[in-house]
């Protein structure tokens, strides 16, 4: 049984949320709509029709849930910052929605917990997707203000910053398989959307240098260990092909300054695009990776598909979301970054979907403990190979809105009882706290 001693002096142990998940009071303060609040009210797109209208109403219960974290025991907490409750129209200042952060923040550090703030978790203002969104190069600049006036707002007192939160998501998931918002299907929508967010990253990168010169910024990327899902050699080479359209493709611009190669010959035999002008300000050197790390991919050779492979589920036990619990994925990954692009990390997202059952006021989820406690071994084992890990959050503090899924999938530490807001520790939660203590 690991411990926390067995880690680095002055490891972060956190935990990790993101604003539209779990705020809530999407009207309140000024609060401008977002693309994830136009596409979770159009019918079809989320299970249930269920919205972030409200939530883990998080706004309002803030206090609360510092003390929940306070009191299991973590000194870091990632958080993410609504774009449009600080800029109604993505332009214009709201200082109530402004305040509101102010105020967290403060919280946080009165509690000797460390804020670190992720600028970008999905929910782009509204009316910047009404003039094209992350298709309009201009938005870089926009988020440049944007993250320009968070640093001055902030930075005095917040000094670890995350750009964006899986670039790869919100540029595939939102623009080419549809599923998130704002819910295109087109794959050079994606390609241009991606390179766009990369232009954001940079620019954003130049402004902290300028706003923060004792702070580091780093940018979250989703990081999937890619497996072949069969023994035929074609699938062994797709897996490698696949590893760097997926993870390769938002971590080699930012620091080599070019996409793979081998990546871009797939989108160029197929007649698509690949933007490549401002890899100079794509890769302002950063500070740190953040990982997010959940499960591996399985993929087989398949002339048949567009991009010449198919997703097959695998044979380990999986979670909630179909996903195969692979702790030994993220050791390789961990490996595979240090030898690639040699920055720190920090894993900024792990954790479970659960079948969390609230009986008798208790939610037994041994098998979420299992799945951390595997997953922290993996990182002590990374550590101890030579990899520089300085912290590891858990996804998530509570249960919350799960996108498109909405609030069918669990994955806090902490159970929601969305229908009083009550909070109420999981069996995780009180296994954290000892192994905080340990
Ligand atoms: O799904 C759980 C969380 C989600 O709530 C977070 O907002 C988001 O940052 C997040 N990213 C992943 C991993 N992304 C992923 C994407 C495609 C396939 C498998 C995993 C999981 N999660």
């Amino acid at each position: 049984m690991i411990k926390r001693s067995d880690f680095p002096k002055g490891f972060l142990f956190g935990t990790a949320t993101a604003a539209y998940q779990i705020e809530g009071a999407v009207a309140e303060d000024g609060r401008g709509p977002s693309i994830w609040d136009a596409f979770s009210h159009t019918p079809g797109k989320t299970f249930n029709g269920d919205t972030g209208d409200v939530a883990c109403d998080h706004y309002h219960r803030y206090k609360e849930d510092v003390q929940i974290m306070r009191e299991i025991g973590f000194n870091a907490y990632r958080f993410s910052i609504s774009w449009p409750r600080v800029m109604p129209d993505g332009k214009k200042i709201n200082q109530k929605g402004v305040d509101f952060y102010n105020r967290l923040v403060d919280e946080l550090l009165e509690n000797d917990i460390t804020p670190f703030i992720t600028l970008y978790h999905w929910d782009l203002p509204l009316a910047l997707d009404e003039k094209g969104g992350w298709l309009n190069p201009d938005i870089a600049m926009y988020f440049r203000a944007y993250a320009t006036f968070m640093f001055t707002e902030l930075g005095d007192r917040v000094k670890h910053w995350i750009t964006l939160n899986e670039p790869w998501c919100s540029a595939f998931l939102g623009y080419f398989t549809g599923e998130h918002a704002p819910g295109h299907k087109n794959l050079q929508e994606a390609l241009i959307a991606a390179h766009n967010l990369l232009r954001a990253h940079g620019h954003a990168v130049q402004a902290f240098r300028e706003e923060v010169k004792d702070g580091k910024v780093g940018l979250t990327n989703v990081v999937m260990k890619v497996e072949p899902g069969d023994a035929r050699p074609e699938s062994f080479l797709t897996a490698g092909l696949v590893d760097k359209l997926v993870n390769a493709w938002f971590h080699d611009p930012v620091v080599f300054g070019r996409y793979p190669e081998e990546a871009v010959k797939v989108y160029r035999e197929r007649g698509l695009r690949v933007l490549e002008d401002d890899f100079e300000i794509i890769s302002t050197p950063i500070d740190f990776f953040g990982v997010n790390y959940y499960t591996r991919t399985l993929v087989v050779y398949d002339p048949t598909n567009p991009l010449g492979f198919s997703y097959v589920p695998g044979d380990l036990p999986k979670t909630e979301m179909g996903w195969e619990i692979y702790p030994q994925g993220l050791f390789d990954m961990l490996v595979y970054l240090k030898e690639r692009y040699r920055l720190p990390l920090y894993i900024t997202e792990n954790g479970m979907a659960g079948p969390d059952k609230l009986i008798n006021g208790k939610v037994e989820d041994d098998y979420r403990i299992e799945y951390i406690e595997k997953h922290l071994e993996k990182v002590l084992e990374a550590i101890n190979a030579g990899v520089d890990v300085r912290g590891y959050f858990i996804w998530s503090l509570m249960d919350n809105f799960e996108w498109a899924h909405g609030y069918s999938k669990r994955f806090g530490i902490v159970y929601v009882d969305y229908s009083t807001q009550k909070r109420i520790w999981k069996k995780s939660a009180h296994w954290l706290k000892e192994f905080l203590k340990s």
